[in-house]
């Protein structure tokens, strides 16, 4: 279905957003291109959220489109090819681990042999593969997180959709996470973040700067940095006045 580069595998076209009659995205126009890593860097309550999951179709946007490998969404059919991990875990707490996985790999068509490789591989990837048979109640937070993110990779999708997936990670494991999401990208897939922390943020290949709701800046951290004149990322956020002074 993808054989170019360069091919646009998200397109957001002019998307607002309202709850109610307060506007949460205004205006919203972003591409992400094929085995790109694209951050949506922005604070507590600046629309992220919000955003992926009308990427996904979780929420209904109010206006504008969007398209997913080229599809209109929402398209029930081509949440097969998206892996998303939300904010807040959906797991079954009552739930051992590997009883979560068989039943999320069920929903994502994943049978057979290939799904008990699939959670060893998964598992073995967040660290977690000697908590299998756990309870998932008995889990911290930040197992917690590792299985959601274990999950959402278990059907190997083309996009890959993460609201804030290191939260709760500790810096070692974060490292071989985002060594994870490199191979994912070397092999073709798509991923989109989101993320408040500037060091996770750099080290996406291209962001987009949100702050109430409006997209402040889209391109490479880097080019952000140097358009900007500024010495840090975090210093490119305020000049595009993603931080209030
Ligand atoms: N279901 C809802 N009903 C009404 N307002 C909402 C709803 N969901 C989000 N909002 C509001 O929309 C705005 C954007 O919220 P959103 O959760 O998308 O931000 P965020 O950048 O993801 O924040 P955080 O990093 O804290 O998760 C906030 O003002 C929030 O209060």
């Amino acid at each position: 279905m993808i054989n170019n580069d360069d091919q646009c595998v998200i397109s957001v076209q002019h998307v607002n957003k309202e709850y109610g009659n307060k506007q949460v995205l205004h205006d919203i126009s972003l591409n992400v291109f094929k085995a790109e890593i694209f951050g949506i860097l922005g604070p507590s309550g600046s629309g992220k959220t919000t955003l992926v999951k009308i990427l996904i179709g979780m929420e209904q946007r109010s206006s504008g489109d969007v398209y997913i490998l080229g599809t209109l969404m929402p398209k029930l059919n081509m949440l097969q090819q998206i892996g998303y991990m939300a904010q807040s875990d959906a797991l079954y707490t009552e739930l051992t681990a590997l009883e979560n996985l068989e039943f999320f790999a069920s929903l994502y068509g994943v049978r057979g042999q290939h799904r008990s490789q699939r959670i060893q591989e998964v598992m073995e990837l967040v660290n977690l593969k000697e908590h299998l048979y756990k309870q998932v109640g008995q889990y911290s937070g930040g197992m917690k997180r590792r299985l959601s993110l274990a999950i959402s990779l278990l059907h190997e999708p083309a996009l890959l959709i993460l609201d804030e997936p290191t939260v709760g990670i500790d810096p070692i494991l974060r490292q071989s996470i985002w060594r994870e999401l490199r191979s994912l990208t070397a092999k073709g897939t798509t991923i989109v973040l989101t993320t408040h922390v500037m060091d996770e943020a750099e080290k996406c290949d291209r962001l987009g700067m949100i702050r109430d709701g409006e997209l402040l800046a889209v391109d490479s951290p880097q080019a952000l940095i140097d358009a900007t004149q500024s010495s840090t990322l975090e210093e490119a956020f305020i000049h595009y006045g993603g931080i209030r002074s």
